[in-house]
This record gives structure tokens, C-alpha cells and sequence, in this order.
């Protein structure tokens, strides 16, 4: 991928603390309007790898490029380009939705209409409240809005949606897709596999500093993890078989008769994820 393809270019980064390598050679491109899903358990190294990037972290060796500048270099110019939702919200002063919107709107040069982006997070009739007397899920609304207001090219959102409502998680991964659809690219961690597998195009897996998986997707995990299961009921006892072909294993099965209970089910983004990290893990114990 040339320079001009990739918003993010990362190559064998670390990140010492004392003697622990919290990265530990992570390598990794992410493409212009492309949404990249950085997955792994607590610990794993993502804020660290975003934080790195943002520019809020040295690192103790490798390279990263984010938007063809070296973050620990990287100016207000550059800043201005870039939407940050942090994993927890900064302090809540007493100010309103729409003072704290109107004043981060005017630190850049194009922003998007504060109105337009009240509405984009769903705090429509919260405009006049005090941040902090709004509950914890409408303040990360907030978060999320002072992440846009911008017009980033590149938007990182670090676990965006915790303390979400269902459905104020549709209306934002709705907002999410529409801001792809502007050409914005977008670094997403998310400990919610649904959330990665509903807006991701590829994601990394990182294990104890190391990126264990990369791909599209559906490719995560590999073919073999991605084997469908098919499960009915034969004389009471409940019956699994794992088939890449399973409406040929069905069509044999409902020749003895319709199959009690008959599933078909492929595993999950979540199904996949916590083999790798669970494989990952075993084979790191026995190391
Ligand atoms: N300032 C620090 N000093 C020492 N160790 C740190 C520091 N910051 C992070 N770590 C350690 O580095 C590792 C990676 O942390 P990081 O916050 O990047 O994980 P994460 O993948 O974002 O986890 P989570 O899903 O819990 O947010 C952890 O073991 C953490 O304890």
C-alpha cells in the first residue's frame, strides 16, 4: 500500500513500560475510507496503539505514519485533521451541550453545523443541559459529537458506544456509515463483536501486544473457524455436526424424516474471536 492509499501506516511498533512490552512489534496499514476494527481483550495493547497515533504517546520504537505524518511530530495543522472520541470522557465543567459544541466548533476552520451534529448523536432537546447532569450514555454522545465536529478525515474511536442504549447504538452506527460514506476513514475499538462485524471492513486482533489475526471480516479466524454447525434432535439426544456443506448434510439428514429442532448455524464474529484469542492464549501458556 503506497503512502498516498494508507491513512495509517504502523510497522513494527513497541511501547515498553519498564521491562513490559505492552506492543510488541505490531504491524499494520489502514486504507483512505476504510473502517478498521482493532480487537483484543483488556490489556491487549489497543489504547496504546491508538493513543500512539493520536499523537498523546511516544513510542519506544518502530514506525507510524497517520495521515503521512509522523504522529510524535504531528502539529495543530495536522491535529485539526483528525476526530479523537477517547475510551473515558475528560472533565464535565458546567457548561451546556451547546456552549462546549460551539466552542470546539471554533477551533476549526471547516466545522460541521453544531445543530447538524446535536442531531447526528440523537441530544436533540439536550442542548440547554449541563454536561454533567446528563446520564453517562448521553455524555458519550457528547464525546462522540466534539469527535466530528470537525469534519475529521481520520476518526478514532476508542470503545465509542459503552453505556449506549440499544437503540442509541443503531442510531450510531447509522451515523457511523454515514460518515464512511463521506470518505472518513476510521480506527474502531470495540469489545462489542457486533458492533466490528456491523461496520468494520477488516480488523487487526491483538493479544498481549502482538497482532495475532488481520483481515477482512469474514476472514478473521480462518476457513476452519468459520465452518458451520448444523444441531437437531435424534431419539431425545441432541446432535451436532460441523459441515462446510450443510444443505447437503440437511438434504441426507430429512431423508429419515423431518429433523427435530434442525439449526444451521455459522459462527459469529464473537464465535471466532474468542477461539483465536482463547487458541492464542492456551499456545502462549504452554510456551
Ligand atoms: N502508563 C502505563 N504504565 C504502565 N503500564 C501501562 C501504562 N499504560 C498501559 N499500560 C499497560 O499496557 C497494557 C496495554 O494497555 P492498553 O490500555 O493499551 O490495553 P487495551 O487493549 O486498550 O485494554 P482495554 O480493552 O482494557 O481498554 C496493559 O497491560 C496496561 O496495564
Amino acid at each position: 500500500m503506497t503512502e498516498t492509499e494508507s491513512a495509517v501506516s504502523v510497522r513494527d511498533l513497541r511501547k515498553n513500560y519498564g521491562g513490559f512490552a505492552a506492543l510488541d512489534g505490531v504491524s499494520f496499514d489502514i486504507r483512505r475510507g476504510e473502517t478498521f476494527a482493532l480487537l483484543g481483550p483488556n490489556g491487549a495493547g489497543k489504547s496504546t496503539t491508538i493513543e500512539i497515533l493520536e499523537g498523546y504517546r511516544d513510542r519506544t520504537s518502530g514506525t507510524a505514519s497517520v495521515l503521512g505524518v509522523d504522529p510524535q511530530n504531528g502539529g495543530v495543522a495536522w491535529k485539526a485533521r483528525l476526530g479523537i472520541v477517547l475510551q473515558s470522557s475528560g472533565e464535565t465543567g458546567a457548561v451546556t451541550v451547546r456552549e462546549q459544541l460551539t466552542h470546539f466548533a471554533s477551533f476549526y476552520a471547516n466545522p460541521r453545523p453544531v445543530d447538524e451534529v446535536i442531531s447526528a448523536v440523537g441530544l436533540e432537546g439536550k442542548e440547554s443541559s449541563l454536561i454533567r447532569r446528563l446520564s453517562g450514555g448521553q455524555r458519550r454522545r457528547v464525546d462522540v459529537a466534539l469527535g466530528i465536529i470537525g469534519r475529521p478525515e481520520l476518526l478514532f474511536l476508542d470503545e465509542p458506544t459503552t453505556g449506549f442504549d440499544p437503540e442509541a447504538r443503531r442510531h450510531f452506527w447509522d451515523l457511523i456509515r454515514k460518515l464512511k460514506a463521506e470518505g472518513t476513514t476510521i480506527l474502531l475499538t470495540t469489545h462489542y463483536l457486533d458492533e466490528a462485524a456491523q461496520l468494520g471492513d477488516r480488523a487487526g486482533v491483538i493479544a498481549g501486544g502482538k497482532l495475532i489475526d488481520i483481515g477482512p471480516i469474514d476472514e478473521i479466524g480462518g476457513e476452519e473457524a468459520r465452518v458451520p454447525v448444523v444441531r437437531w434432535i435424534e431419539n431425545g439426544v441432541r446432535r451436532e455436526q460441523r459441515t462446510s456443506e450443510p444443505g447437503t448434510f440437511v438434504a441426507a439428514l430429512a431423508k429419515g424424516g423431518e429433523p427435530l429442532g434442525l439449526e444451521v448455524i455459522r459462527p459469529s464474529l464473537e464465535d471466532v474471536y474468542l477461539q483465536l484469542v482463547g487458541d492464542h492464549e492456551e499456545a502462549m501458556a504452554s510456551a
